[in-house]
C-alpha cells in the first residue's frame, strides 16, 4: 500500500460468485489512482489494484476460468495526480498503463479539450493497443490532420482458458460538449453503420461485450441492445457503463445485463457469467444454465485480501508494490501534500441538504463568490455570479486542505465572463431556467422549454439526474441492511447501500446508510454595493463552461444579448480553482 494510505477497517463482507468468465470493472476514476487518503473504505491505490487483478487472474486460472479487466473512461480530471502537473496528466499516464486492461474506452472528460484527446490518441491508445475501443469517436490526427477513428471500432477475441468467443464494442454516450478536434457520432446512428451491422452478424460468437462511458438506462444502450437482439435472440450480452458516478446493475432481458461501477476509485465492479457456450464446446447448448452475478467491491485492502483469500504478506505482487511506489514518488514530485489552509468543518457536495451551513454550495454562495465579485466589480455596479454545481467535484473534509484537495474539489480550468447591465429581473429568470424552475412560465411554455432547449436539457441531465439517480438507485435512505444476527452485532461503517435490478445485496461491504441530497444545476450570489437587494441591473458574471446554456436561457427569457459576442472576461487569468484556493489561503489559517 502507499505509505500514507489509512488502514482499512474490518467489516462484514459478502463473497464473490465466480463463473466461467469473470470481470473487474472501473469507471470514472478521474485521476484518483492514489486512492482516498482520507477515507479508509476506499484507500487502496492503483498498485494495490494491480496486485488484486493479478491475484484474481491467478485464482481464475487455477480453476480454468477467465478474468477480464475493463475500464470505461473519465480517467482524467478530478485529482491532483492528474490535474496539478504541467502539462496535465504526465504522471498518471505512466501509472495507469501498469494495469493490464483488456478492454477500455473513452469518457467525455477525455474529449473536452484538444490536448486531452490528443494525449489519449498519442499515448493511451498505443499504450493499450487494440484493447482500446472507440466505436463512435473520431479524431483529427494531430500529425496528419486527417479524421481517423480514435481507436479500433470493435474487437473479436477468444478467452484463454474457456475458449469463449467475444465480440466487443466501446461506446461513448451522445456527448456534444467535445472540442472540435473530435467527432462523437450519436450511438443510434453508429449502430446503423455497415461495420456494426456486419460485426453483430458474426455467428461464431458466445458473448457480446459492450463497454462504454454510457449510463446503463439510456436510449443509447437500449438501441445497441435492440440491434443485437434483432439479429441474435439467444447470444448473451454483457454491458459495462459509467458516467453517472453510481453503482448500478440493469437487466435488459434474461440473457443481457449491465454493470456500472461508481466513481473516483471507490468501487471495483465484479461481474461473473456462467453457462456460456464456447468455441471448445461440442454442443452449442452449455451444461449449466446461464447465470450472471454482480458485486460492488469497496476499494480497500481488507476487501482485496478477503476476496483473494490471501494475507498482507502473500497478497502484494512486486509489480503492484512498484506501482504504489511510483504513485508515492509522483505525489511527492507534485507536492500534493502541501497544505494551503485548514478547513474548520466538513463541507459536502451531496451529503448535506442545500442550502445548509454544511453544504459546500452554501459556503461558495455566501463566502467565496461574494468575495470574487467584490474583487472584480465594475465601480459601484451590482453583480450576480452564476456557477454550475457540477464544477465542484468532491467534498472538503475538516482539517488540512492540500494541493491535492484543490484539484479534487475543483479540477477544471474554467474562468469567469460577464455581460454588463442586465436587467436584474431577467438575470433571475435565467437562473430559474437553468435550474429548470421557470415558475414565471405557463405550462405550455414549460413544455416548449423541454422540447426546444436540447442542450440545456443535457445540462440538467448531467447535474440533476446524477443527484436524482443517486437518491433513487445508489442509496436506500435510512435502510440499514443487517441480514444475519452476526452482522447485526457488528458495528457497520457508513457507505453505499445500492439498490439495483437484482435487489440490495450487491455491495461486498455491508454498510450503514448515508443520505444523499439533490442539488440544483446552478448556484448564484448577488452583491449590491449600495445594499439594495433588488437592483435594477446587474453585471451578470458566469463560469465560462456554461456559456452556451446561458445563451439558450437568455433567448428563452427574451433577453437580447449575444453571450458569444457581448461578453467580456471577468478577472482575467483567474480560474474558478484559483478563486477557491485564494479564498482558502486567506481565510482558513491552520
Ligand atoms: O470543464 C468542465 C467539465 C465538466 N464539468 C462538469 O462535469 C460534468 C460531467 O462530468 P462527468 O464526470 O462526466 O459526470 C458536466 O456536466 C459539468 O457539470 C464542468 O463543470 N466543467
Ligand atoms: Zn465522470
Ligand atoms: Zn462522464
Amino acid at each position: 500500500a502507499q505509505p500514507s494510505a489509512p488502514d482499512p477497517i474490518s467489516v462484514p463482507l459478502r463473497d464473490l460468485t465466480w463463473g466461467q468468465l469473470n470481470f473487474l470493472h472501473t469507471t470514472d476514476t478521474h485521476g484518483w489512482l492514489a486512492g482516498h487518503l482520507q477515507e479508509p473504505s476506499y484507500s487502496a491505490d492503483w498498485g494495490d489494484y494491480v496486485s488484486f487483478a493479478t491475484r484474481m487472474r491467478e485464482k481464475a486460472e487455477a480453476q480454468g476460468r477467465d478474468l477480464l479487466v475493463i475500464d470505461t473512461g473519465d480517467r482524467v480530471e478530478g485529482n491532483g495526480l492528474y490535474d496539478s502537473s504541467e502539462p496535465k496528466g504526465i504522471y498518471i499516464s505512466e501509472i495507469l498503463r501498469q494495469q493490464h486492461i483488456d478492454l477500455l474506452s473513452s469518457g467525455n472528460h477525455e474529449l473536452y479539450k484538444k490536448n486531452t484527446s490528443e494525449a489519449e490518441f498519442l499515448n493511451t491508445v498505443p499504450n493499450f493497443r487494440s484493447n482500446y475501443l472507440a466505436s463512435n469517436i473520431d479524431i483529427v490526427n494531430p500529425k496528419t490532420n486527417e479524421v481517423v477513428p480514435l481507436a479500433p471500432r470493435f474487437t473479436k477475441f477468444t478467452t484463454k482458458n474457456q475458449g469463449i468467443r467475444i465480440v466487443a464494442f466501446g461506446f461513448l454516450f451522445d456527448f456534444t460538449g467535445n472540442y472540435n478536434n473530435t467527432i462523437v457520432q450519436p450511438v443510434e446512428e453508429t449502430v446503423k453503420e455497415d461495420w456494426f451491422q456486419e460485426a453483430i452478424r458474426d455467428t461464431d460468437v458466445d458473448l457480446f461485450v459492450v463497454i462504454g462511458h454510457t449510463p446503463l438506462r439510456t436510449a443509447e444502450y437500449r438501441s445497441i441492445f435492440h440491434e443485437i437482439r434483432a439479429v441474435h435472440q439467444e447470444i448473451p450480452i454483457q454491458f459495462f457503463g459509467g458516467h453517472l458516478h453510481i453503482r448500478d446493475y440493469a437487466r435488459y432481458d434474461s440473457r443481457a445485463y449491465g454493470l456500472a461501477s461508481g466513481r473516483f476509485m471507490e468501487t471495483i465492479g465484479f461481474m461473473s457469467i456462467d453457462g456460456l457456450s464456447t468455441g471448445k464446446s461440442i454442443s452449442t447448448t452449455p451444461a449449466t444454465p446461464l447465470r450472471f452475478n454482480r458485486r460492488y467491491i469497496d476499494n480497500n485492502l481488507y476487501s482485496f485480501l478477503h476476496h483473494t483469500g490471501l494475507d498482507e504478506e502473500s497478497f502484494p505482487t512486486e509489480h503492484g508494490r512498484n506501482v504504489s511506489q511510483l504513485i508515492h514518488e509522483s505525489r511527492v514530485a507534485l507536492q500534493l501534500d502541501e497544505v494551503h489552509g485548514c478547513a474548520p468543518r466538513d463541507l459536502w457536495v451531496n451529503r448535506a441538504r442545500y442550502p445548509d451551513e454544511d453544504s459546500i454550495y452554501t459556503w461558495l454562495e455566501t463566502q467565496v463568490l461574494p468575495d470574487l465579485l467584490k474583487d472584480g466589480i465594475r465601480g459601484a455596479q451590482p453583480a450576480l455570479a452564476i456557477v454550475n454545481t457540477g464544477a465542484i467535484r468532491f467534498d472538503i473534509f475538516k482539517g488540512p486542505f492540500t494541493q491535492d484537495s484543490t484539484f479534487i474539489v475543483s479540477p477544471f480550468t474554467s474562468g469567469f465572463r460577464y455581460v454588463k447591465d442586465v436587467p436584474y429581473e431577467k438575470a433571475q429568470l435565467i437562473i430559474q431556467v437553468l435550474n429548470k424552475q421557470p415558475q414565471i412560465l405557463t405550462q405550455s411554455e414549460q413544455n416548449a422549454l423541454t422540447f426546444t432547449l436540447g442542450p440545456l436539457e443535457q445540462l440538467a441531465y448531467s447535474e440533476d439526474v446524477v443527484a436524482d439517480s443517486a437518491l433513487n438507485s445508489r442509496v436506500v435512505p435510512g435502510q440499514i441492511l443487517l441480514s444475519t444476527p452476526e452482522e447485526s452485532r457488528t458495528k457497520l461503517i457508513p457507505g453505499y447501500i445500492t439498490s439495483d435490478d437484482e435487489g440490495t445485496d450487491g455491495d461486498d461491504t455491508i454498510h450503514s446508510s448515508i443520505s444523499f441530497y439533490r442539488v440544483p444545476n446552478c448556484i448564484h450570489s448577488l452583491i449590491s454595493v449600495n445594499g439594495s437587494t433588488v437592483p435594477e441591473t446587474v453585471d451578470l458574471v458566469y463560469i465560462d463552461f456554461i456559456e452556451r446554456y446561458m445563451a439558450l436561457a437568455a433567448k428563452f427569457v427574451d433577453l437580447d444579448i449575444d453571450f458569444f459576442q457581448d461578453s467580456e472576461v471577468f478577472m482575467p487569468s483567474k480560474s474558478f480553482t484559483d478563486v477557491i484556493l485564494g479564498w482558502i489561503k486567506k481565510n482558513w489559517k491552520c
